[in-house]
């Protein structure tokens, strides 16, 4: 369950605030969110996933009232429960792909079998680079790998920026049925920020900011 009432934001140099559209996600349910560029999409990830806190209003996850944690519960609560995929891969350069996702999971602190892993970067079309540096890596398998670190600690919410503006239309049709995939397969809201139409068959729910 994810859930946002009367969210609204406000940069020190801005006049009026940023004033976002109520969210109420069942379980299971995912969500697309378009809009222009300008109109707040990457202010409601960040609100979303805790990195800024709405001037009003309040976010539930999962029944948790996250704008009320304390910086520290809400620095374990994201770690734990949501995972970020951004445009391009955050990945740590000096880490390979494999002490990468470890280190995901050790920040997060969580555990997770080395089964689940390794059913992880077959899914993703990553197993046979796992040891692989990531300077080693295509752009294809960045994208994968950003997929791999937003999901492999199983987090409750998944929430892309972006996901698919740079890429082609086979790899825009790779990427988004990854991460449908992965969000149905670790039972998280999948939300999507984007300009990008082409995603709209993927989802049933959507907003326009
Ligand atoms: N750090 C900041 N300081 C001041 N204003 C900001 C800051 N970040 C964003 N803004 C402003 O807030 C508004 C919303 O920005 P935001 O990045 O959320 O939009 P967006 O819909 O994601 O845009 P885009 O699609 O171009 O990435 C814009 O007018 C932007 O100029």
């Amino acid at each position: 369950m994810l859930r946002t009432e009367n969210l609204t934001f406000k940069y020190t140099q801005q006049l009026e605030a940023l004033r976002f559209p109520d969210i109420n996600l069942k379980t299971h349910e995912n969500l697309l969110i378009l809009g222009e560029s300008g109109v707040g999409k990457t202010t409601l990830l960040h609100l979303l996933s805790g990195l800024l806190k709405p001037v009003t209003g309040k976010i539930f996850i999962q029944g948790v009232p996250i704008n009320t944690l304390t910086q520290r519960k809400l620095d374990a609560f994201r770690g734990q429960e949501v995972g970020l995929v951004f445009q391009k891969s955050y990945a740590i350069k000096t880490l390979n792909v494999i002490e990468n996702l470890s280190a995901r999971l050790f920040f997060s602190k969580t555990t997770v079998n080395i089964e689940d892993i390794n059913n992880l970067l077959n899914q993703l079309g990553l197993k046979d680079c796992k040891n692989n540096n990531i300077n080693e890596l295509s752009e294809g398998q960045l994208q994968r790998l950003a997929i791999a670190l937003a999901v492999v600690h199983k987090p409750k919410v998944i929430l892309a920026d972006e996901p698919t503006s740079s890429l082609d239309d086979n790899n825009c049709k790779i990427v988004m049925e990854l991460l449908v995939k992965q969000a149905k397969q670790t039972h998280a809201h999948l939300i999507v920020i984007t300009h990008d139409h082409r995603v709209k068959p993927f989802f049933k729910n959507a907003i326009t900011l």
